[in-house]
């Protein structure tokens, strides 16, 4: 982490930072009655020890009435501060929640912005910690501090005047007391900000090994893993228990160094107080009146300390927060609108890679004439799935183009060309919601009958046999249905999607032969006339493409209909005889 990053200037002109601040202007006024209902208590705290100094510097000279109507007011002080105290707490809770969700909102709409590589990149669990964790350091910082830092110069003010009036060297005592209080956010400075950034990072690592063990619970159960889980987590857990006590002890230790010019101050207005009061000087009401207030005038410069020490937590815990916010979401919109229609696709010497060094794709060239149907095929790794995602735009390639309807793709814009695209994977992901939901996905509009279609022709009749049918609830990724169930939902979507280009990664994996090969005969039913990109693994899905593509580590190494590649008895026929003798046999 950069040293600029970590310095609190560094930290307050950073664009993610900002971005948060704004969102406080959006509370203005509620932000505006904390301020006015604590300077109401202040006011409140600066007649109590008024009338407080009234009662004692007066003594046996004062009437009966005179006590009373100060017992009274002192009285109705002491409630109105409460009622100030009561309204400023709950304006502060209203302000925290809005702030807490609404970051919440802006950050996961960031992350949901950001292009699938962030996210392939990126750890889910490190995710979620900047969602909790640092969201949670951020929080503190603005909804907390940021209050507070707004009421502070003003009662600092006020109650320095007053306790100056009062006595003048009383009340310097009072005002010195503050600024050296300042002192304790100096001790330990960069260990505190060290000790912090590792408490975030291992925050990290605990939502690390948690979303590891619980995502892959089967197989941890299945592999007898649980030991050894255990283990490695609780390695963790006892590294987070000595960096939060480490924390804890450095902030009291803080807490222990700004409380002594607090304690001295004390004591020399005492003392002193003392000394001017047996001298004639001062009555023992004001020694009152500075005993009351001490608390008062040095509480902005307690905050300040607060506020700095929030500062220095967000500048060295919520570094991958910043980070994410400063980040460049996809640009959905920008582009002209991909027709409804059928389209071609051309791959024009389009080569790629994830790493710099480790190219993917070599110079990648075939056409796709509209509304036909090419079947991808390589031994694994080849890179048949990554011609996919550049067809999506969640990467853009190295060099060459992409073309639909002979026009670069990106000329589209990314939503309207995501729109035309449907695609079925092997491992279809379905939400925890209904079956209905899970169908309509995206299409908030679509009819019962569009629903009923694309279950139809999805092959899906186990729906009609559930008791609740389309109703049925599916569970966390759809794990109420077999795996084959789960293919046909996902096939239903594409249907319900008419789009233009269906791409089907080996669809019909799961499901049985009997259906598949309805499924198959179904194709041109239901994908309709569009452009159709099949990811193939088995002969049976590609008997009846126009076209063929064999790929070999990012290469076209072959092009032609299945039966010529076939016949050409070259490195396509070679592959499926290898890896499929059975079926080619039979
Ligand atoms: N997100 C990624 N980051 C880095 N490398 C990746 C990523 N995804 C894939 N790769 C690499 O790119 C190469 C091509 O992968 P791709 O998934 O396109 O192959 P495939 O032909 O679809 O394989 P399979 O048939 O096994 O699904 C592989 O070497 C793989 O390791």
């Amino acid at each position: 982490m950069s040293t600029s990053t970590r310095s609190v200037a560094g930290l307050i002109r950073r664009q993610g930072f900002r971005q948060f601040l704004e969102l406080c202007k959006r509370y203005k006024y509620l932000y505006l009655a904390v301020l006015m209902l604590q300077l109401g208590g202040t006011g409140a705290a600066l007649l109590l020890a008024e009338l407080s100094r009234r009662i004692f510097d007066g003594g046996a000279e004062l009437s009966r009435a005179e006590l009373v109507r100060l017992i009274i007011g002192i009285a109705v002080m002491v409630i109105l501060g409460l009622f100030f105290s009561l309204g400023a707490r709950i304006c502060n809770q209203v302000v925290n929640t809005n702030i807490v969700f609404r970051m919440r909102q802006i950050i996961l709409r960031q992350l949901t912005n950001l292009s699938l590589k962030y996210h392939e990149r990126t750890h889910s669990a490190h995710t979620q910690n900047i969602l909790f964790n640092e969201l949670e350091v951020f929080k503190h910082f603005i909804v907390f501090d940021m209050l507070r830092l707004i009421s502070l110069p003003v009662s600092f003010v006020a109650v320095g005047i007053y306790l100056f009036t009062v006595n003048p060297l009383l009340g310097a005592i009072a005002i010195l007391v503050g600024p050296f209080q300042l002192l304790s956010n100096l001790v330990m400075r960069g260990r505190f900000k060290d000790l912090i950034a590792d408490q975030q990072a291992n925050g990290g690592e605990v939502f690390f090994h948690m979303d590891e063990t619980l995502s892959g619970i089967r197989e941890v159960k299945m592999n007898q893993l649980e030991q050894s889980v255990f283990t490695r987590f609780e390695k963790v857990c006892k590294e987070g228990i000595r960096l939060w006590i480490s924390v804890e002890k450095m902030e009291a230790v803080r807490e222990f160094v700004r409380l002594i010019p607090e304690k001295i101050g004390y004591l020399l207005g005492i003392t002193i107080g003392a000394v001017l009061m047996v001298n004639g000087d001062i009555g023992p009401g004001a020694i009152i009146a500075f005993l009351t207030l001490l608390d008062k005038v040095s509480e902005p410069f307690v905050s300040i300390t607060a506020i700095i020490s929030s500062l220095q937590r967000v500048s060295a815990g919520a570094e991958n927060l910043l980070t994410v916010m400063e980040m460049e979401p996809e640009a959905k919109d920008q582009g002209k609108a991909l027709p409804a229609k059928p389209c071609s696709i051309r791959f024009d010497n389009v080569s790629f890679a994830y790493e710099p060094d480790r190219p993917v794709l070599h110079n990648v060239s075939f056409e796709i004439p509209a509304g036909k149907s090419v079947a991808l095929v390589g031994p694994s790794g080849s890179g048949k799935s990554t011609l996919i995602k550049l067809l999506y735009r969640f990467y853009e390639p190295i060099s060459g183009s992409i073309r639909l309807d002979e026009r670069p793709m990106e000329s589209y814009s990314i939503a309207s060309l995501r729109g035309q695209l449907a695609a079925v994977t092997q491992d279809v992901y379905l939400f925890d919601g209904t079956i209905r939901d899970n169908i309509a996905i995206g299409f908030a509009d679509a009819t019962e009958d569009d629903i009923a279609r694309a279950a139809e022709l999805s092959q899906s009749a186990f729906i009609r046999e559930l008791p609740e049918g389309l109703d049925t609830r599916v569970g966390e990724r759809g794990i109420k249905l077999s795996h084959g169930q789960k293919q046909r939902v996902g096939i239903a979507r594409a249907v319900l999607r008419r789009a233009s280009v269906t791409i089907l990664d080996e669809p019909t994996s799961a499901l049985d032969v009997e259906t598949e090969a309805m499924f198959q005969s179904d194709l041109p039913k239901w994908a309709g006339a569009s452009t159709k990109i099949i990811i193939a693994h088995r002969l049976s899905t590609i008997r009846d493409v126009d076209y063929v593509i064999f790929l070999e580590n990012g290469r076209v190494q072959e092009m032609g209909s299945p039966k010529e590649l076939l016949q050409s008895k070259g490195r396509f026929s070679d592959f499926w005889r290898n890896q499929h003798i059975h079926e080619f046999v039979s």
